[in-house]
């Protein structure tokens, strides 16, 4: 048995767009996803999150279920839209009331809340102003974090600012598969910026709130970029993804600069920065969250894409997302981390894996692909404890089949089958392995 350290905070993560469902219920306001969601062509199937898994309603027996799981931490992010319609000025009361109830009741159950500020849902109303390309949503954003702080400081001891903003500049923004849909990479190295910009004001207004004492921290989604060979160019391919995937937030967050591979490849695309923007962007943070779920090999690919790069594909095993199933990714990614970025706090915020989830004759799920997935990618995480890295927590992706953005409700990610029709809930065979997991604090070698 691999036992993790004393007090590891195993749980789940979610996010509101992708369960909560009610998305206009008690005065809240149509999200950029509402809007993105209910055009046409945007989402597989023409799904919406209108409903989702209804946990804006049935939140009160979610979290008897994460009680049952055993879960000691539950991730889940707050829709702006619910708490401030308009973006910023008017405070929806009944959008803060559902929160405040929803970690009232993680308190009740033993288990800590996690609150990530912003998960993609912008107020369309502030898309209406410019969205995240505008540089006046850096206080936009501070005034909605601010609130929050106020409102729930005072039992949230740990706030995630931002989840994956590379995934609201690129997807969003620039390759405009995500909302708000836009195709314009002028625009989306702005919002990565800005990005920057609204979290570490965001920072600063924690430092000063009475949540203050907690911890507060940033989610970023992180892959290992391999080199397909060891040719010179592959090798400068490599290092081109490698900056735009994963240096272009953490150079700026933990060294104070942007990776300079960047800032020559994209010219005069890139946007002006100031000292002063980078001394807020750095500020300085209690964890870095990891969402990790497999890593790139990469070619060069002379004017192709934004890079001049491709991905090659391997021969390992792949999950229901065609993504390479690749642990050793995990430990790799931990231990860089700790040894260019740290030694900070960790936490893996997300790790989890589709797959095509079918309830049995007996109306059960036996996802023993999932558990295999998770029981490696653990020990995965559980080398790179040994190897100093100060891993505090592991979330995995997802408590309940979601909402998979552009590909709607067709990809299951949950340890707990969402039967969307009647909108029941089945734990699946990774869920009661979970929960022996946590109780051990441990998983077999
Ligand atoms: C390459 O995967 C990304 O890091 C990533 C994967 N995922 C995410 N980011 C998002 O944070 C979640 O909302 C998704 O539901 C989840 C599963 O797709």
């Amino acid at each position: 048995m691999r036992r993790f350290p004393e007090g590891f905070l195993w749980g789940c993560a979610t996010a509101s767009y992708q369960i909560e469902g009610s998305p206009l219920a008690d005065g809240a306001s149509p999200s950029i996803w509402h809007r993105f969601s209910h055009t046409p062509g945007n989402v597989q199937g023409g799904d919406t999150g209108d409903v989702a898994c209804d946990h804006y309603r049935r939140w009160r027996d979610d979290v008897a279920l994460m009680r049952e799981l055993g879960l000691k931490a539950y991730r889940f992010s707050i829709a702006w839209p619910r708490v401030l319609p308009d973006g910023t000025g008017r405070v929806n009361e009944a959008g803060v009331a559902f929160y405040d109830r929803l970690v009232d009741a993680l308190l009740e159950a033993g288990i800590v809340p996690f609150a990530t500020l912003y998960h993609w849902d912008l107020p369309g109303a502030l898309q209406d102003r410019g969205g995240w390309a505008n540089r006046d949503v850096v206080g936009w954003f501070t005034e909605y974090a601010g609130l929050m702080f106020e409102r729930l400081g005072d039992r949230v001891q740990h706030w995630i600012t931002l989840n994956e903003p590379w995934c609201v500049a690129h997807l969003g923004h620039v390759a405009g598969v995500h909302a708000p849909g836009m195709r314009d990479l002028w625009a989306g190295l702005r919002v990565a910026h800005h990005l920057l910009l609204a979290h570490g004001e965001a920072v600063a207004a924690f430092r000063a709130s009475r949540a203050g004492r907690g911890r507060i921290g940033i989610t970023l989604n992180l892959a290992p970029q391999h080199a397909a060979t060891s040719s010179q160019t592959d090798r400068a391919a490599t290092d081109r993804a490698d900056a735009y995937h994963n240096r272009l937030f953490l150079d700026p967050l933990f060294k104070g600069r942007y990776p300079a591979v960047l800032v020559q490849h994209f010219g005069e695309a890139w946007p002006e920065v100031t000292d002063e923007d980078l001394a807020i962007i750095r500020r300085p943070i209690d964890f870095l969250g990891i969402n990790y779920y497999s890593r790139s090999v990469v070619a060069d690919a002379p004017g192709e894409g934004l890079l001049g790069i491709r991905h090659v594909d391997t021969a390992g095993a792949r999950t229901a997302m065609g993504w390479e199933i690749y642990p050793q990714g995990l430990y790799e990614l931990l231990v860089r981390l700790h040894r260019e970025y740290g030694p900070l706090p960790l936490y893996i915020t997300e790790n989890g894996a589709a797959f095509d989830d079918r309830l049995d004759a007996s109306g059960q799920v036996d996802d023993a692909e999932r558990v295999d997935y998770l029981h490696r990618h653990f020990l995965a995480a559980r080398r790179a404890i040994d190897d100093g890295v100060r891993l505090e927590g592991y979330f995995v992706w997802s408590m309940l089949d979601n909402f998979e953005w552009a590909l709607g409700y067709s990809k299951r990610f949950g340890i707990v089958y969402v039967d969307y029709p009647s909108q029941r809930r089945i734990v699946k065979r990774s869920g009661r392995w979970y929960r022996q997991v946590i109780e051990a604090n441990g998983v077999p070698e």
